[in-house]
């Protein structure tokens, strides 16, 4: 599992550890990994670090700070370093010693020509959109440069991802002693680049994690594997009620998403039955008992009745996405006993919260808590990075391995049943959300292989990557 802390409990866990340490020793040890893999990145690109031009952006900041280590550190191994501060009455004091005592020098204005900028003028500390004197600097770093981001690129929010304006986009993110929300959550994420996390011994509290990734185990574990006593009631019977007579293959695509979700048996409800079947002869037809319920794929306006069926149903986890989320009804959702799981893309979540789109796509994880929390449901909000919110509050979980060849089409039909499917399988909204998005992710990797992909290749391409994720699980 790969965890993300909020900036409040990194703060928390440096006061922690700098009581404990030499004044300046967590800096240095910042500044020492940053240096590493600036000198890797040169290595790389030009074959040695002796001679290549480095050029600092330097913040009033610590995070100033460690750039100016950092580049004493290039300077003394032969780099030409530049430090271009924002504001010339405040920088690092003894950053600034140490880049003049290994030879860097202090410039006004950014070099027309760099092989590497290390971006140090915010890091946990900014706050808001970067202001003209950071912005100018931003703008002025040199095409073709590698740029390097100090802890997280310039502009980007650490706590949330939101981006206000000019933002600094890195190549490679070297971040110091935990991972931040805001490097894991788009916008943010699309502005990181490579990301490498520097052990400085920090070591936050477990329970202050606010975002977390699975990983191939993780998810290994959460996968409902059948025993032999299992028959198809035991492993779950997913309801499937989706698709109309204008959009039948909606329902063929959630249906094969539910079938290869895991689940014993996939009963349908609803005016495609022949489609489905002539796809899926192994499908059931018609309402009957069932372990979970997925509501809305292709549906059309018009059925709120249905939805509700399903809802009203307090027992059995139900699964709402598309059509069934027009109109929800927070005081239904929150009085039910057994899990929600609503899985809106972003044009859909901003009308259950009655904002305009481009609010959720600037802001999405605040989009996906207060919706969690308004309906007291799992929600998993789609899109570049898909995010998903527990129910109760608590650590919200982002999807690694989405790829944009999933933007097609009938994706989300398919990871609709396959969540629904896992949702019959036991596991609880978050789980089944959040395996439900890694599997579906996998497999249209696996199905894409690095050209266009369509929806139904995905939901074929979902058994190998079961078999890739339990393969890591034994
Ligand atoms: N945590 C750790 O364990 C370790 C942390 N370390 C490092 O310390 C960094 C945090 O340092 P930090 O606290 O000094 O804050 P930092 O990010 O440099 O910025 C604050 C300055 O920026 C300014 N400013 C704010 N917003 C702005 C804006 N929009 N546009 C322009 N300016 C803006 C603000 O100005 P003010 O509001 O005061 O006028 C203030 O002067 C952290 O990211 C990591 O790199 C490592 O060294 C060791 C281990
Ligand atoms: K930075």
């Amino acid at each position: 599992m790969r965890t993300a802390y909020s900036v409040e409990s990194v703060r928390a866990a440096e006061r922690e550890l700098m009581a404990r340490l030499p004044e300046g020793a967590l800096m240095a040890r910042a500044a020492a990994g940053l240096a590493a893999v600036c000198a890797e990145l040169l290595a790389r690109g030009r074959g040695r670090v002796y001679g290549s031009r480095v050029v600092l952006l330097v913040g009033p900041g610590d995070n100033g700070g460690d750039a100016l280590y950092a580049g004493a550190r290039l300077a003394r191994r032969g780099a030409g370093v530049t430090a271009v501060p924002m504001d010339p009455a405040r920088v690092h004091p003894g950053g600034l010693a140490a880049l003049r005592a290994a030879g860097g020098r202090v410039g006004a204005s950014v070099p027309e020509r760099a092989d590497l900028v290390v971006d140090g003028l915010l890091g946990i500390g900014g706050r808001g959109g970067l202001r003209p004197a950071a912005a100018a600097l931003v703008e002025r770093i040199p095409a073709g440069a590698t740029v390097v981001a100090v802890d997280l690129p310039s502009g980007v929010d650490a706590d949330t991802g939101e981006v206000a304006g000019p933002a600094v986009t890195a190549d490679v993110t070297v971040t110091f002693g935990a991972y931040k929300p805001g490097l894991l959550t788009d916008p943010g994420a699309s502005r990181v680049g490579a990301v490498r996390l520097v052990d400085i011994g920090l070591e936050p509290p477990e329970h202050a994690v606010a975002m977390e990734a699975l990983q191939h185990a993780d998810v290994a574990r959460l996968l409902p594997v059948p025993s032999a006593s299992s028959d198809k009631y035991r492993r779950g019977v997913v309801g499937v009620v989706a698709g109309s007579e204008q959009y039948p293959g909606a329902a063929v695509l959630a249906v094969a998403g539910a079938l290869r979700g895991g689940a014993g048996a996939v009963r349908y409800v609803g005016p495609a039955a022949e489609a489905v079947l002539a796809r899926f002869p192994e499908v059931l037809v018609g309402r009957g008992r069932v372990q979970s319920w997925v509501v809305g794929p292709g549906l059309g306006a018009g059925r709120a009745e249905e939805v509700g069926r399903a809802l009203a149903d307090a027992d059995v986890p139900v699964l709402l996405d598309a059509d069934g989320l027009r109109g929800l009804d927070g005081a239904v959702v929150r009085g039910r006993r057994a899990a929600t799981l609503l899985t809106p893309h972003a044009g859909e979540a901003a009308a259950l919260l009655g904002v305009a789109r481009e609010e959720v796509e600037a802001g999405r994880l605040g989009a996906v808590r207060e919706l969690a929390r308004r309906y007291g449901a799992a929600v998993l909000l789609k899109g570049s990075t898909t995010l998903v919110a527990p129910a109760g509050g608590g650590a919200v979980r982002v999807n690694p391995t989405g790829t944009s060849w999933l933007a097609t089409a009938g994706s989300g039909d398919v990871l609709s049943g396959l969540a629904g499917a896992l949702l019959a399988g036991g596991l609880p909204g978050v789980d089944a959300g959040s395996a439900a998005a890694y599997l579906h992710g996998l497999a249209g990797r696996f199905a894409a292989g690095g050209a266009p992909v369509v929806a139904q290749e995905v939901a074929a391409a979902l058994p190998e990557a079961w078999r890739s994720v339990r393969a890591a699980g034994q």
